[in-house]
């Protein structure tokens, strides 16, 4: 049930655009890295071998004390779903591209009714857990991990060393499995040519700095996803904490930035916003890149006070909805790239209406 409204609608809890730093911090992110004990790690695995780790996950979520404990829950095997919906599910965040690219029976996803929580099955590892929340919440997000987590344990066994911690695919992984992220809009460092050397600083202190789509995707619209580089070592409490204190600093890096514009180059900033805001409410034709750039900028002049009248939650919505899947998921069938960028500018104008 809540697979199928997931892929009817663009809306998703990450996108809510409230909380902590809404204005900068789009949504906060943790993913826990799991195996099972006594089954080959997925990339080597056969497919009996996958299954049954899929149905081993498949009875553990859906099992009525997990739901007591965790909410409701769906789940789906992703050769059950067409290529379409996988990469709508892609452009929600809930799955990975590379999730996303393999046929396999093996592979499954359990969603959360409201969307918080997802669980990949057979990707890089058994299991990744992800829960997404809104603006900079990561304790909140690592606090619901770690209870899906407790969840599935009781049922599951996880491949543990005592000396090492949870066992994962790649060694990257392997302590906590716990990656944290923030997906940051930062469109004044950038303007101000600091974001290399901010992310120069990033990278040094343990963190990598990654596209809209996470690893080898290219970044978008002023939005980056910054991550914990270093699984084994600190605590999970102590990957969170740096993140959110690392993420602090960001968004007074960008508070800065966009105080110096408006201070030394307001007419200008205006000027662009303003360019931004008429050409997504008149075009009739626009492409995905052109449309983020001046997403971009509109969201700055909302964040900025400059524009009102905007909704931000329906700013998010907008980065899910105008994308290539779902704006053929809306139109019912496969759309050229032609029709693609005429609905993608009929949705944006009705949007900001
Ligand atoms: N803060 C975030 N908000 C929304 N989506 C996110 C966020 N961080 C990551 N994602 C999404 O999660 C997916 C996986 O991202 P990424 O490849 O960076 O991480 P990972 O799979 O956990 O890492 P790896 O496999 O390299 O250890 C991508 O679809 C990405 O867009």
């Amino acid at each position: 049930m809540s697979i199928e409204n997931a892929l009817k609608n663009p809306y998703t809890k990450w996108m809510e655009g409230k909380g902590p730093y809404a204005s900068i911090v789009i949504s906060s992110r943790v993913r826990l890295a799991r195996n099972l004990v006594d089954y080959p790690f997925p990339h080597v695995q056969n497919r009996d071998a996958g299954k049954k780790v899929a149905f081993l996950v498949r009875d553990a979520v859906l099992d009525p004390r997990f739901r007591q404990q965790v909410g409701g829950v769906d789940f789906v095997f992703l050769n059950e779903l067409s290529p379409l919906d996988r990469m709508v599910l892609v452009e929600k965040h809930l799955i990975s591209p590379q999730h996303a690219a393999e046929e396999g029976p093996e592979r499954g996803l359990a969603l959360s009714d409201d969307e918080a929580v997802s669980i990949m099955v057979n990707e890089e590892d058994h299991l990744r857990i992800q829960v997404l929340f809104p603006a900079l919440q990561l304790e909140e997000a690592w606090e619901l991990a770690s209870g899906v987590d407790d969840a599935l344990e009781s049922r599951l066994e996880y491949a543990f060393d005592e000396r090492y911690g949870y066992l994962t695919c790649c060694p990257t992984n392997v302590g906590t499995g716990l990656r944290a992220s923030v997906m940051v809009h930062l469109p004044a460092v950038a303007m101000t040519n600091q974001a290399n050397r901010l992310f120069t600083a990033l990278s040094k202190l343990g963190f990598v700095v990654r596209g809209l789509y996470g690893e080898g995707t290219e970044a978008r619209g002023n939005l980056f996803q910054v991550s914990n580089q270093i699984t084994l070592g600190p605590s999970e409490e102590e990957i969170i904490g740096n993140l959110a204190s690392v993420c602090r600093q960001i968004i007074e890096q960008e508070e800065m930035a966009r105080e110096k514009l408006r201070k030394d180059a307001l007419t200008q900033l205006e000027d662009m916003v303003f360019r931004s805001y008429g050409i997504l409410s008149n075009a009739y034709i626009i492409s995905s890149e052109e449309a983020m750039v001046h997403l971009s900028n509109v969201r700055l002049g909302l964040d900025m006070g400059l524009l009102r009248n905007v909704n931000i939650r329906k700013l998010n919505e907008l980065l899910v909805e105008i994308r290539p899947a779902f704006l053929q998921k809306l139109a019912g069938e496969e759309i050229d790239a032609f029709k693609r960028d005429f609905k993608r500018a009929e949705i944006i104008r009705s949007a900001l209406a």
